[in-house]
């Protein structure tokens, strides 16, 4: 893949980087690389992640799924990093079996999806590296509930997906459910490459060496430099823009199947840098419907955001009829893609000709192949600019509190958290 940086440099944009700064960012980034190939050599907590490509089984996972070969459907009951990326290949990737995500507890959405789906055809993989977040497990006993009340043998149709302890393995183990187990050393947002995200997608029929290849392409090109390496660029670039004021990172690729992949993105950038009063803020958006709806915004409001743009170059078209419609005549004859294309254009240039700044992100194709190099390269670069900003990226403590003020609500244990929600201070007006 290709990362161009050229919209982002200070002869272009404003805030903008320097070229020379980027020399001499790459001093540190060839000390931040050194500190990464150590931690992945010695196996450390979250740099480990960057070794997937290689440690990850695909043969294992394909032979736990072989049973649900027949699914019509399957059904990843899991949150954050345990849904997010399985949903972004899933909705990446065409697939005659459907898949669907339950990450949130709304209650609406969980009984309708339930009441919709044909659950003797649908495989539940319920995900949680913990095996206790409370969410994952309330969804799954709603689950488990509606099966049972159709008739369903739960636990022909049910696999987990966790670590070495915790609920959801004392729950497989009880009930002997085929389990795969979550990689020790990977946080749950740098596991899409894992048992965690790739289970899913062995079950869809998709391809899962290719986006392990993709992947391993992209490791084969961290290097000592920035101008080596198009995962320490853009890390590098999305730092250095924060550095100038750039707080704000808007995330737009062109092409609808991304859409999921801009949610991944958005808890990896936000969980692992957003630490110490540090941490660009990541926002979703999508080319070219946030044309019309956030881009007055990007090209003329405050000078506090970037843009970080990904395209595939190449699509199956469509092509637009002719048509004699007065006006018309100019779109009558082109494809779907050539639209999206200059929409993609015009809107790069519309940024760049009112000086904000922007990144462009290029894989050839939404296939296996690409989501594995794309997603590999996002995770190299949050490590990286981790390493930049000296922040912890691979934990989330601000997480952690509110999950314990919760689970302390709920009376699922002593946590002095809970006692924050009483403090609270209100203004109603009415
Ligand atoms: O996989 P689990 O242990 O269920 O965790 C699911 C999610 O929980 C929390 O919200 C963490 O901040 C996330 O990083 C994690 O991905």
């Amino acid at each position: 893949m290709r990362v161009d940086l050229g919209n982002a440099l200070d002869t272009v944009a404003s805030p903008g980087i320097p070229r020379d700064a980027l020399d001499r960012l790459d001093e540190r980034v060839a000390d931040a690389h050194e500190r990464i190939e150590t931690g992945r050599e010695n196996h450390e907590h979250g740099y480990e992640s960057l070794n997937l490509p290689q440690t990850t089984d695909a043969d294992e996972i394909r032979t736990a799924v072989e049973s649900f070969a027949d699914a019509e459907t399957v059904l990843t009951v899991g949150i954050g990093g345990s849904a997010l990326g399985a949903a972004t290949l899933a909705h990446g990737l065409e697939s005659d079996v459907d898949a669907y995500f339950l990450d949130n507890v709304d209650p609406e959405h969980v009984s309708s999806l339930l009441d919709s789906i044909s659950l003797s055809d649908t495989a539940v993989n319920v995900v949680s590296r913990s095996g206790t977040t409370a969410e994952t497990l309330a969804n799954f006993l709603a689950v488990r509930d509606a099966m049972e009340s159709d008739g369903v043998d739960w636990t022909e149709q049910t696999f987990v997906t966790t670590g070495e302890e915790g609920n959801l393995r004392n729950l497989a183990e009880r009930h002997d459910l085929p389990a795969l187990d979550v990689p020790d050393g990977v946080p749950g947002r740098f596991s899409v490459l894992s048992t965690v995200g790739l289970a899913c997608a062995a079950i869809q029929g998709h391809d899962i060496d290719a986006v392990l290849s993709g992947a391993q392409a992209e490791a084969n090109r961290l290097s000592g430099s920035l101008f080596d390496s198009p995962a320490y660029a853009y890390g590098t670039a999305c730092y250095a823009l924060d550095e100038r004021g750039a707080g704000i990172n808007a995330m737009m690729p062109y092409a609808e199947s991304l859409e999921t992949f801009a949610e991944w993105y958005a808890q990896l950038w936000a969980e692992s840098l957003g630490k110490d009063g540090l941490g660009q803020t990541p926002v979703r958006a999508l080319g070219a419907t946030d044309q019309h709806s956030q881009l007055q915004l990007y090209r003329a409001g405050p000078r506090d955001k970037m843009v970080t743009f990904v395209r595939p170059t190449e699509r199956e078209d469509c092509a637009i009829p002719e048509t004699d419609l007065p006006g018309l005549e100019y779109l009558g004859g082109q494809n779907l893609g050539t639209l999206l294309d200059a929409e993609f254009e015009a809107t790069e240039a519309s940024l760049a000709e009112s000086s904000q700044p922007s990144v462009r992100l290029e894989i050839d194709r939404v296939d296996e192949y690409g989501l594995g190099e794309l997603l590999y390269c996002l995770e190299a670069s949050c490590v990286l600019a981790g390493e930049l900003y000296n922040v912890e990226t691979f934990i989330q403590p601000a997480v952690e509190w509110g999950k314990r003020a919760a689970r302390g609500l709920l009376g699922g244990g002593d946590f002095d958290e809970a006692d924050s929600v009483a403090d609270k201070s209100t203004l109603v007006i009415e």
